[in-house]
């Protein structure tokens, strides 16, 4: 579904991304992990589109997305979430959600906006069932605690069916049960043939959740497996030893 070949990138000097490859099928959950400035953050944008890579191609489904925009990779089926949860704090986590739903009827979320109820509550039910959301919305998202925001930004992000979901440090801030909480819902999501690739500095969610992990160190990809042998590889316990987030799972 994903097929990164070559990606490369450098700033002013630093070789931020050096010459990754790696695919990634329907239904599968890669963790991309590293120690800090290992260069995740920038190979994800270069996947998504809002950095341009110096060399390497992205492949969605086949096609070559390497020169597309942001907008037009999602409008193919790429969609991410960001570190921090991106959405409207006015409006309730019903109106939120329609919107998606109606954008995606509608073909984008850039098209007019239709008046009224933005999509039918038979649609808007359902989807907020399936993000965990049904007791919530009436609710603001801007009163919501923000686990429960994480999850608003997900069914908005998914309500446009993409078919690889890129997640930044999805669980970033949260306590473990709400990060499990969290990653079970996506998982659900794996589960119906969704491909997700996500960066992640939490050991319990990379190791619990991942179906292959990436390991990521000075740029390079060092490891690329099952949990299990990721887990044992020496090569990612001595680069894990030395950084700021300590082993881990590893340990
Ligand atoms: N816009 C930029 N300009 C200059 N250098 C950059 C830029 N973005 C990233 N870098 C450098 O590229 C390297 C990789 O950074 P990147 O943010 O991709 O790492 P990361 O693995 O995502 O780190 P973290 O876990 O801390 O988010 C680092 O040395 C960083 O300082």
């Amino acid at each position: 579904m994903l097929a990164v070949q070559g990606l490369s990138k450098s700033f002013a000097g630093v070789h931020a991304v050096r010459e990754v490859s790696f695919g990634l099928e329907a239904g599968h959950m890669l963790a991309l992990i590293g120690p800090n400035g290992a260069g995740k953050s920038t190979c994800f944008q270069c996947i998504n589109g809002q950095l341009r890579p110096d060399a390497g191609t992205v492949r969605l489904d086949g096609a070559d997305v390497s020169g597309l925009a942001v907008a037009d990779r999602a409008r193919l089926g790429m969609g991410r979430t960001f570190q921090i949860a991106q959405v409207a704090a006015s409006l309730t986590v019903r109106q939120h959600v329609g919107v998606a739903l109606a954008a995606r009827r509608r073909g984008g979320w850039l098209r007019p906006r239709p008046r009224g109820l933005p999509a039918p509550a038979a649609e808007i039910d359902p989807w907020l069932d399936r993000f965990g959301l049904a007791a919530r919305g009436d609710a603001v998202c801007g009163e919501l605690p923000y686990p429960e925001l994480k999850r608003v930004e997900l069914a908005c992000v998914l309500a446009q069916r993409p078919r690889v979901l890129l997640m930044d440090e999805p669980t970033a801030g949260m306590t473990r049960d709400d990060r499990h909480a969290l990653m079970r819902v996506v998982r659900e999501e794996a589960r119906r043939g969704l491909a997700v690739l996500f960066t992640e500095h939490s050991m319990d969610v990379v190791f619990g959740f991942a179906d292959r992990v990436l390991v990521m160190v000075r740029g390079a990809v060092v490891a690329d497996g099952p949990p299990a042998e990721i887990e044992r590889d020496p090569a990612v316990r001595a680069a894990y030893l030395g950084s700021a987030h300590g082993t881990g799972g590893l340990a």
